[in-house]
């Protein structure tokens, strides 16, 4: 195990038990060999969380049953984005709860070294957990579907579509009153089609949906995951209490605002600037930024 990771680990343990830290999550996927894994998560009195982009990452044999796991979109992320998207993931599966502290151990993909401590505060961190977030689902959401959803509108907000960015927003949750609350732009391209093919749990629909990206409006997307509509206008009857920051036009504002009157949650995809947005009660409870310039995994 490299000396940073050793060194880091040695201290991350001392601080954990310092600041009453109950949750430790582990940035599994810079850790080379599963030696070093062991290593990392022996003698530790706290909830493990490992997180990996790699598909079906298992924990050790030892730690199955004392580990949890979260999978991030395969995406390149910044460490902040890895940190902020496993938190929200594990708090959806309710792996975290409101007046945790985590700490958070990460680094750059395939660097083979962990290089980052963070410690987290469920439902004080401003930023990323206000406004409830740490309940962050509306009741009727299955984790697996807003997963499902934050996955595709990261890879949207990262590689865009053919080369060129894309914008998206997605509605998830209390579709009733969503679709009360807004109207088709133009014909409704999954009208007609049975639930069980337009389900966004199935990867075959992932195209599909990157595809009508381009149609102006949003997606309505039922918590069981059925895609109700695309290409739908939002005219949301609440008011944000707050003003967005300046820089988000009408598609961050619509998403925001049918956040107020219904208990959606709104995952918007910046074209402009790569950007997802996460919007609930009319608030942003998270942003995850597009990682730029020649090294994409820096913070
Ligand atoms: N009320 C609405 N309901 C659904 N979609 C909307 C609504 N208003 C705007 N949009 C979508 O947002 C697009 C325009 O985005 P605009 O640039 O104004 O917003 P933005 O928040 O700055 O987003 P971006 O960062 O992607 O540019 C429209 O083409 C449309 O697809």
């Amino acid at each position: 195990m490299k000396l940073l990771t050793r060194s880091l680990v040695r201290h991350a343990h001392a601080i954990a038990r310092e600041v009453g830290a109950r949750v430790v999550l582990l940035h599994a996927d810079v850790v080379e060999e599963d030696a070093d894994l062991n290593a990392l998560i022996e003698d530790v009195n706290f909830r493990i969380i490992l997180v990996s982009r790699r598909c079906g990452f298992r924990p050790p044999d030892d730690y199955k049953d004392t580990c949890h796991v979260v999978q991030l979109p395969d995406i390149a992320m910044t460490r902040a984005g890895q940190v902020k998207v496993a938190t929200l993931v594990a708090a959806a599966e309710s792996l975290v709860h409101a007046g945790d502290r985590i700490l958070c151990l990460t680094g750059v993909d395939r660097s083979g070294s962990l290089d980052t401590i963070m410690v987290l505060d469920m439902g004080t961190e401003i930023e990323m957990f206000s406004a409830g977030a740490a309940d962050p689902l509306p009741p009727d959401v299955s984790p697996p579907v807003f997963e499902r959803v934050l996955n595709v509108a990261s890879e949207l907000g990262v590689e865009g579509r053919e080369g060129r960015p894309v914008g998206a927003l997605f509605v998830v949750g209390d579709c009733e009153r969503v679709l009360a609350q807004s109207h088709q732009l133009v014909f409704n391209p999954f009208h007609g089609y049975p639930e069980e093919q337009r389900n966004i749990l199935d990867p075959r629909l992932e195209e599909t949906i990157k595809e009508y990206s381009a149609i102006d409006g949003a997606y309505v997307i039922r918590g069981d995951g059925v895609v109700l509509c695309a290409a739908r206008y939002l005219a949301p009857r609440g008011k944000l209490e707050e003003p967005l920051s300046q820089g988000l036009g009408t598609r961050h504002e619509a998403g925001a605002t049918i956040t107020v009157t219904t208990e959606a949650i709104a995952v918007c995809v910046s074209q402009s600037t790569g950007t997802v947005s996460i919007f609930k009660r009319g608030r942003l409870i998270l942003d995850i930024q597009k990682p730029r310039g020649r090294n994409p995994d820096g913070l």
